[in-house]
């Protein structure tokens, strides 16, 4: 099969990291007899360097264009003292919104030699398998006005959904639960949030749709706890967008690490952006340290959804759990007795595992 990926490299580790995953992608398209092809274009802070905006024009026509686009990340203090419209993290929330990737999917399942990396209790985080589906592209990250008023005294940020924003994301989240194990938790904050009242409303107006489906509402400061002390008790949770983004960070502690966690912000139709949930890491940058794995992984999702290639897949999340069960990690993982190594030295390790052809029992797999 022909394919035309997008690479985003972005800023920080993010360069780094989107190299490992295309190195993997390149192993994939040898083992199965694909022809990939790469085209690299610019975002964040990097776009601003070279063009003057976070999101240029070329980059968007690419990606429209393309079967699947990889992100590392964006951001850092080199552009923190632009102004809001001018940040390097107004490319990701422009490229998601402008291409409708309304779905964020943040599966969290540790590898089983990686229960002692996490600094919670083994008991606590074995068996934990979550799936995240945050909404992308409304809330508080994209509401207006969003101002300094009245001689910089006031401020404002506004959280606007509409109803068939809060359907879809429900929707999405009820049959991702149908494909797991059916239980949804519905996360919102309906006890203060008129917006939570509606999202309240709309989950229980679509569950009637997905009866198989065992639904519950948790208020989000709740949830955030039980994510911690009881991991195992969650199978799908479905938030608005910065609840989401939140969660899912904390919820990366049950991996071991932040470097763990892939992701796939994908529409209706197929196309999907994949990126690790991680930002630029900006105090690691540039010295071959970061994890490469959660991108590794995103790309794993990419040739899972939008390729419909789930042996490919399933190969490439075999490959990781190889070479994590043989002890190497970068150095955010804590592996007592492990083999400490650089983010290219593990990319290169999970790449000659696929070629070896010596696989192992698929345990990542992320229905979406
Ligand atoms: N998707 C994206 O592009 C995101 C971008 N950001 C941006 O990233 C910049 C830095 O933000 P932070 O709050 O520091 O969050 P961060 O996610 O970049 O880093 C948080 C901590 O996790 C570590 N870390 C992250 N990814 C890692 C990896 N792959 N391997 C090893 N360690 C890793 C970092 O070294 C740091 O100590 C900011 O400009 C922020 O806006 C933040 C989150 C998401
Ligand atoms: C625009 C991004 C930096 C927001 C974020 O933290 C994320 O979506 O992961």
């Amino acid at each position: 099969m022909k394919k035309h990926i997008v690479l985003l490299p972005g800023d920080g580790i993010g360069p780094e990291v989107t190299k490992a995953a295309k190195r993997v992608l390149e192993t994939t398209a040898e083992q199965f007899g694909h022809t990939f092809t790469f085209e690299t274009q610019d975002i964040g802070g990097a776009a601003i360097d070279h063009q003057g905006t976070p999101l240029p024009e070329d980059t968007l026509a690419a990606c429209r264009k393309a079967d699947g686009i990889v992100l590392g990340a964006v951001g850092g203090p080199k552009w923190e003292h632009l102004p809001g419209h001018l940040r390097p993290e107004k490319g990701l929330l422009g490229i998601r919104k402008q291409l409708g990737l309304f779905a964020n999917l943040r599966p969290i399942k540790g590898f089983p030699s990686l229960l002692h990396a996490s600094p919670l209790k083994r008991e606590v985080v074995e068996g934990s398998d979550l799936l995240i589906v945050r909404e992308l592209t409304g809330g508080l990250y994209f509401g207006e006005p969003r101002e300094r008023r009245n001689q910089n005294t006031e401020v404002v940020d506004t959280l606007t959904y509409t109803r068939a924003e809060i359907e879809r994301i429900v929707d999405q989240a009820f049959q991702s639960a149908q494909l797991r194990r059916r239980h949804l938790t519905s996360v919102d904050k309906a006890n203060v949030l008129e917006s939570s009242r509606m999202w309240r409303e709309i989950v229980e107006e679509k569950k009637h749709d997905y009866p198989d489906v065992e639904v519950e509402h948790m208020l989000v400061d709740a949830a955030a706890m039980k994510l911690i002390t009881n991991p195992t008790y969650f199978d799908v949770l479905v938030t608005e967008n910065m609840f989401g983004d939140i969660l899912s960070d904390e919820a990366s502690v049950l991996t071991g690490s932040l470097g763990m966690l892939p992701s796939a912000s994908i529409r209706e139709d197929g196309l999907g952006l994949y990126e690790p949930v991680h930002g630029s890491a900006p105090d690691i940058a540039g010295q071959d340290k970061a994890n490469p794995l959660a991108a590794i992984l995103s790309a794993a999702m990419m040739l899972r959804y939008s390729f419909q290639m789930s042996e490919e897949a399933d190969e490439v999340e075999a490959a990781v759990h190889a070479v994590l069960q043989d002890k190497y990690h970068t150095a955010d993982l804590k592996v007592a007795g492990g083999i400490q190594v650089s983010g290219s030295v593990l990319a290169n390790k999970v790449s000659e595992q696929m070629s070896s052809h010596d696989t192992t029992e698929n345990i990542m797999r992320c229905y979406v």
